[in-house]
């Protein structure tokens, strides 16, 4: 699914209501008609409502919200705010036609608010601004929303909660924002739903089709995206009949000092349950034995070094490397890392100590094989590109260095975002907050070089592999909740994962 700047959402409108072709007011009665409907879901009639409009088509599509749900048997309290005497046409078309409604009670605000009491039981309508919003809200509209912000009742936002710009809200002003229970978006989803410090503005948010251009949507540019199931699908490749383990590559894992043979284990039995032919773990002579014992499956490899990785690996033999999870950031391992990217010439994965080694060694970054995947989480993101101070500058900071190196950067989260070498981002529907866990980064480092070394391309294995790994954890969390959930229950849940997402195929 796309995702588009404000602008070009009013260009899409503009081109729904000429292509289709539909009257904008029309447009708007079915943004306000599927509004409605999902109102009701919400609350039922017995609910008193309260409703702010703005002056422009949010504004409009408040007060199509408020005739339709009067005319539904909703108790209704519709406050306009229309301060400097301009509405939109499409504003003020839908004020006239509740005029003509008595069911509501109408207030038009053109100086002085006489503010309603709005207590735990009532539903507010935040229809203030939209997509149109230009800079941070102020004066009167500021006192409005800190109104509605004291208040005990339910809000529920149409299109996005007012103040909240579509893209950037670096500088914006955070408690000149509604903060909405519920926001209710018509039909794409906006870039700053995508970022933790906007979670609370949007409470729980739903996308409500009202129809624009499937044409439109496909000829329009972006550059970011929302992964859907059906997108992922599609890059799954069978497995044949008469297949055998070497057709299902041999990944080559460099993790794991002494003390942190954890992490090798965990990305190995990813790797394995992800479905690669062959792993072997490249690990310090301490770690032998534990990985041989947790791990059977897997071939271990000794480096000449106790405890941790000192000795480049010749890569040739391997259809796949990662390197980093618990590797440790001694003087001897920078030096073999950084070896040990200039021997590689096809892509590979590079997770935690290597960011953090690459950190320090930033010229090492020239010789990062094209196409690699990067998997930093925000931390290390900023040990590699500075500080940022917003969700919205470390994705571009993020895609920025996806396009100088051109390597994917995997920026892990709550939506975990994948920037490619072309600049585009796509966003991760998948995962919970009970993978915010030691050793979960491993695993995910696991199931990316096991679909590389299984032939997917770099942009496949960051695309299926994020979104396996959130499914994983997605399915442990229905077996165990989200506290008591480990990152070994999302490796043991990848092929429960798989089941789900090849059931049609298989
Ligand atoms: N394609 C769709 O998704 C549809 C969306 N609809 C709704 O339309 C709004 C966007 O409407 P628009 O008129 O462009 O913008 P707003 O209502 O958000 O506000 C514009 C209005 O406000 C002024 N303004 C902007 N910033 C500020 C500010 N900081 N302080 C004060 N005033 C400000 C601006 O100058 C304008 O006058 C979208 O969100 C949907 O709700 C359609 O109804 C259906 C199709
Ligand atoms: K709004």
């Amino acid at each position: 699914m796309k995702i588009f700047p404000g602008i070009q959402i009013k260009q899409l409108d503009a081109y729904t209501i000429e292509q289709e072709p539909i009257a904008s007011i029309d447009l708007m009665e079915r943004a306000a008609t599927a509004l409605t409907g999902a109102i009701m879901k919400y609350r039922g009639n017995e609910t008193p409502v309260v409703v702010f409009a703005g002056p422009g088509n949010n504004g409009g599509d408040a007060l199509a919200v408020s005739r339709l749900l009067g005319e539904r048997g909703y108790r209704v309290k519709a406050y306009l705010f229309n301060t400097s005497e301009h509405l939109s046409e499409d504003c003020a078309t839908n004020r006239d036609r509740l005029l003509e409604n008595s069911n509501v009670e109408f207030t038009e605000v053109t100086s002085k608010f006489e503010p309603p009491v709005l207590d735990k039981d009532c539903l507010v309508i935040d229809g203030l601004f939209g997509s149109g919003i230009k800079k941070a809200l102020s004066g009167g509209f500021a006192a409005v929303v800190n109104y509605i912000n004291a208040s005990p009742s339910t809000v529920v936002s149409i299109d996005l909660p007012s103040g909240l710009m579509c893209e950037d809200n670096t500088y914006n002003i955070r408690n000149h924002i509604i903060r909405a229970d519920k926001t209710l978006s018509l039909q794409l989803p906006k870039l700053s739903f995508f970022f933790a410090e906007n979670a609370d503005y949007l409470g729980e948010w739903e996308l409500l089709d009202i129809g624009l251009s499937q044409k439109g949507i496909e000829e329009t540019f972006t550059t970011w995206y929302f992964t859907e199931e059906e997108d992922i699908r599609k890059l799954i490749k069978p497995r044949k009949r008469f297949d055998h383990k070497g057709n299902y590559g041999h990944a080559l894992l460099i993790a794991g000092s002494y003390g942190m043979a954890g992490a090798s284990v965990l990305a190995a039995k990813a790797c394995l349950r992800t479905g690669a032919g062959m792993v072997t773990v490249h690990a310090p002579l301490k770690n032998n034995d534990i990985l041989q014992t947790a791990i059977p499956e897997a071939i271990v490899r000794h480096d000449a070094h106790e405890f941790c990785f000192s000795m480049p690996v010749y890569p040739d033999n391997y259809t796949a490397v990662a390197i980093g999870p618990g590797l440790g950031q001694s003087e001897e391992t920078a030096t073999a890392l950084i070896e040990q990217i200039r021997l590689c010439q096809e892509p590979m994965v590079l997770d935690a100590d290597a960011l953090n080694i690459l950190a320090v060694h930033r010229n090492a970054m020239n010789s990062i094989p094209r196409g690699s995947i990067l998997t930093p989480h925000p931390k290390e993101l900023e040990r590699l590109v500075g500080k940022c101070e917003s969700s919205f500058l470390r994705l571009t900071k993020a895609r920025d260095l996806a396009t100088t190196y051109k390597i994917f950067v995997v920026l892990k989260g709550a939506y975990t975002v994948i920037a490619t070498p072309e600049g585009n981002c796509y966003f991760n529907p998948t995962g919970n907050p009970g993978m915010a866990t030691a050793g979960s980064g491993d695993v995910l480092t696991g199931v990316l070089v096991s679909l590389l070394a299984q032939g997917y391309t770099s942009e496949e294995s960051c695309k299926l592999g994020v979104y396996l790994h959130g499914m994983a954890g997605d399915m442990a969390k229905e077996k165990l909740g989200e506290r008591g959930l480990i990152a070994s229950d999302i490796a043991e849940n990848l092929p429960a994962a798989w089941i789900k997402l090849t059931q049609s195929i298989d």
